[in-house]
């Protein structure tokens, strides 16, 4: 029987097997930021252990950090001590650190990819659960807890179970400004913010093949947000053709070798998953969130379920949901008032993601009810941005442009949506007081973002282009 990219990268990666136990499993590339990784330099240096191989590991600060005047000292005392700490054990442990102001800082799965960090066929861990993104690439990248980030430091190595393999195939085109983000929100929304659980995923199909490498990272980054351990793409032309040239690329006769190698990364015909679910691209609309949990999606042309549509077991959470985000059963959805607009995050805050939004809002201006902010995954998305004018185009829409981090995404800073509010977010959560106490959550595409920003109010995108 023929094996799946899953197995391939993780048999090449098994130190050790433990009988009825976790693998002892090697990690290729660790990535560390501010908020779960100051625990675990205080473990190894309480028990006097070095830092393993401090070259596997890079860090950059992204959740604390403000993203107004990041050249002056971090005024929030909390957010200073935990960005400090990250720059005073990267120096202390010899390990490359993007610091803030650094011209390669950024959100910490943003600056992965764009650094040629993530390679196919790697193990990639971070202290986060949205490490899944890199898994666009053809590696296996999941989040791990404080602890675990302290094994990686000490050994390189982490103790994981094997998860189970799924493959979810999107066959056929989608439709044209349907996007990735519609093609995952579409895919949460059928199986539920739990139906991935205990899996790792592959996702397969021309759906996903026909995807930049942006795209496929807005779709493996939201694998975890229908419980899976993390989500993949065998690597192909595309996925070369990014990596090409990048910081830490192989280059010369190394690249050949590389690629060579990644040619090898897929699923064989044979390969055997322990489930499988197929969808039709041509049934992916323009999608967004009602509820406080990402499996609550909906087509925006659609309406909030009704009750009875509800499976009973459901029906409390649900009411509950509604009273939280001041919907009701049976809503239509377009035509909702909303107040705030927020592109970023590491799901939607890549260049692409920029580039879709000011194509749309050039030469329209946004609504007067809306406040929208736009916050670039990284330093290098910012200055690209500048440079090809997508920042005039925004401010001159009214859009703030904000310095690169999590921002509003989860509000560590003060980036934060009022109590009440509606925000139209291309993040990747809609959870209670997500991004701010109160904050009320709709989750989109950069696309949608835009029309909303544009009208005020909930709207297809493809009614207003
Ligand atoms: C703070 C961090 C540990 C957290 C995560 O693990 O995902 C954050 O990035 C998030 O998106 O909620
Ligand atoms: S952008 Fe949001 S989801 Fe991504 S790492 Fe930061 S807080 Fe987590």
């Amino acid at each position: 029987m023929g094996s799946t990219l899953f197995d391939k990268i993780w048999d090449a990666h098994v130190v050790k097997e433990i009988k009825d136990g976790p693998s002892v499993l090697y990690i290729d590339k660790h990535l560390i930021h501010e908020v779960t990784s100051p625990q675990a330099f205080g473990g190894i240096e309480k028990r006097g252990v070095p830092v393993f191989r401090p070259e596997r590991t890079v860090a950059t600060p992204d959740h604390n950090i403000p993203t107004i005047d990041q050249h002056l000292t971090i005024k929030d005392q909390l957010s200073k001590f935990q960005v400090d700490k990250l720059t005073e054990n990267c120096e202390r442990h010899g390990i490359t650190l993007y610091g803030i102001n650094h011209p390669f800082q950024g959100i910490v799965h943003v600056v992965g990819p764009q650094m040629g960090i993530t390679q196919p066929g790697m193990t990639i861990v971070c202290g986060d659960s949205h490490t899944s993104t890199h898994g666009a690439f053809g590696s296996i990248a999941f989040g791990i807890g404080t602890s675990e980030v302290e094994m990686v430091l000490a050994t390189q190595c982490i103790m994981q179970p094997k998860p189970k393999k799924m493959r979810i195939t999107v066959n056929g085109d989608l439709h044209k400004s349907v996007t990735a983000k519609d093609l995952i929100l579409y895919i949460i929304s059928k199986i539920s913010a739990s139906g991935g659980t205990g899996y790792f995923v592959e996702y397969a199909g021309s759906a996903f093949t026909s995807l930049s490498m942006e795209g496929r990272m807005t779709v493996c980054n939201m694998s975890i947000e229908m419980g899976a351990r993390g989500g993949l793409i065998a690597p192909d032309e595309k996925t070369f053709e990014y990596i090409k040239g990048r910081e830490f690329a192989p280059k010369g006769a190394d690249w050949d070798k590389a690629v060579a190698k990644w040619k090898q990364l897929y699923s064989d015909a044979d390969a055997k998953f322990d489930k499988e679910l197929t969808y039709d691209a041509s049934d992916i609309e323009p999608m967004i969130t009602y509820g406080t949990n990402p499996g609550m999606g909906a087509k925006i042309k659609s309406h909030i379920p009704k009750l009875d549509e509800m499976p009973a077991s459901e029906r409390l959470s649900f009411e509950k949901s509604m009273k939280y985000m001041g919907f009701n059963a049976g809503d239509e959805l377009q035509g909702k008032p909303i107040d705030y607009v927020f592109v970023g995050s590491c799901t939607n805050g890549r260049i692409e993601d920029l580039r879709a939004v000011a194509e749309f809002v050039k030469g329209k201006k946004k609504a007067d009810n809306i406040t929208a902010w736009i916050v670039p995954g990284s330093k290098m998305v910012e200055k690209m941005a500048i440079e090809e004018g997508i920042v005039a185009t925004l401010e001159a829409a009214g859009f703030k442009m904000r310095q690169p981090g999590c921002s509003a995404c989860l509000a560590m800073n003060d980036d934060k949506i009022p109590s009440g509010k509606y925000a139209v977010s291309t993040s990747n959560r809609n959870f209670e007081g997500r991004q701010g106490p109160g904050s009320r959550t709709l989750l989109a595409s950069p696309l949608t973002a835009a029309a909303v920003a544009v009208t005020g109010h909930l709207v297809d995108p493809r009614e207003v282009m």
